[in-house]
């Protein structure tokens, strides 16, 4: 299947070091349609340095879908999320991204209609808001030299940051930025070339109890104004998922224990095996909480029982 092939309206940009194409700067036409799920992963194994990093893993995720993933550190979680995201090929077993299979296609291009947000995201120039949104349609961390939005696109970054409750900050400047400001900017920044696809690695990392009740708020928002965009969100901690997600998947070890619907998945007993911990979940208001079940003393040492 051929890769897709982003429109751009304006002369291609160029990266400062010249040597990744311009994610489709203006998407007029969007990324292709297919009627393809928007992610399919078959029986994926992923190897690296001798060691099994991935095992048997299978998920599909459609249009619509909101996933959260699941587990423990060193699960595997940010490695998975990779995949998805076609920064890296399976060592076998199959992944389609978009309709598109690993290994068949060019993954920079595919890349560019995913919106990855990465809350290490590097940049080090002093950029307003608005700026560091429009670079998601270059593709680049940093302003392309020469290369100048259109005023529909400076619109679409504007519309973007008030969805993403960022108007009062759309001429701060970058480093002013608090960090759940900044993560709520790349988000914006993600959502720049209508991606198909969202992917979040760890979005409330560092955030205190504010920033997180707004970056889950926010999101939630994001999901209802965009009713065709699936994600996928990568977390340790349930108290991050929005209300509006819809499946789950739980590692451990580099093995999913569970996929499927939410409420199937996130049940005491697959968290607390996830997590080999014993944990009660609650759910109030569609958002999730956990704590030890000290009715099970299991798994808990002395001094916690
Ligand atoms: N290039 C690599 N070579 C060898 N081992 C690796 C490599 N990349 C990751 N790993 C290992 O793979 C395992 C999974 O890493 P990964 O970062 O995907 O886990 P994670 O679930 O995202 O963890 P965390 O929650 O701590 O971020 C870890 O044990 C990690 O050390």
């Amino acid at each position: 299947m051929a890769p897709p092939s982003p429109t751009a309206a304006s002369p291609a940009p160029r990266t400062p070091s010249g040597d990744l194409p311009p994610a489709a700067a203006p998407r007029e036409g969007s990324p292709p349609v297919t009627t393809a799920p928007v992610l399919r992963v078959d029986g994926v194994d992923l190897v690296r340095d001798g060691s099994p990093i991935l095992s048997e893993i299978s998920l599909t995720v459609r249009s619509g879908e909101h996933w959260a993933l699941l587990g423990p550190n060193g699960a595997g979680k940010s490695t998975l999320l990779g995949l998805l995201g076609a920064l890296t090929h399976p060592t076998c077993g199959t992944v389609e991204v978009l309709g598109h299979r690993l290994g068949r296609v060019d993954l920079r291009e595919l890349r560019s209609h995913v919106g990855h947000v990465d809350p290490r995201h590097p940049l080090r120039t002093p950029l307003k808001v608005r700026d560091v949104v429009l670079t998601g349609l270059t593709n680049t961390v940093e302003r392309v030299p020469r290369w100048h939005p259109t005023p529909e696109q400076t619109a679409e970054a504007d519309r973007l940051v008030d969805l993403l409750g960022l108007g009062h900050r759309r001429e701060a400047r970058w480093p002013t930025l608090s960090q759940g400001e900044r993560g709520r900017a790349l988000i914006a920044r993600a959502l720049m070339p209508r991606p198909r696809l969202l992917l979040l690695d760890e979005p409330a990392t560092g955030l205190d109890v504010a920033g997180r009740e707004q970056l889950v708020d926010r999101l939630d928002t994001l999901h209802r104004a965009h009713p065709e965009l699936a994600s996928v969100l990568v977390t340790h901690h349930l108290e991050e998922l929005p209300p509006g997600t819809t499946h789950a998947l739980l590692l451990r070890e580099g093995r999913c224990l569970a996929s499927g619907p939410v409420d199937e998945v996130l049940t005491d007993d697959r968290i607390g095996t996830c997590f080999d911990h014993p944990l009660r979940l609650t759910r109030l208001d569609g958002r999730w909480s956990v704590r030890t079940d000290r009715a099970s003393g299991a798994g808990l040492s002395r001094e916690a029982v």
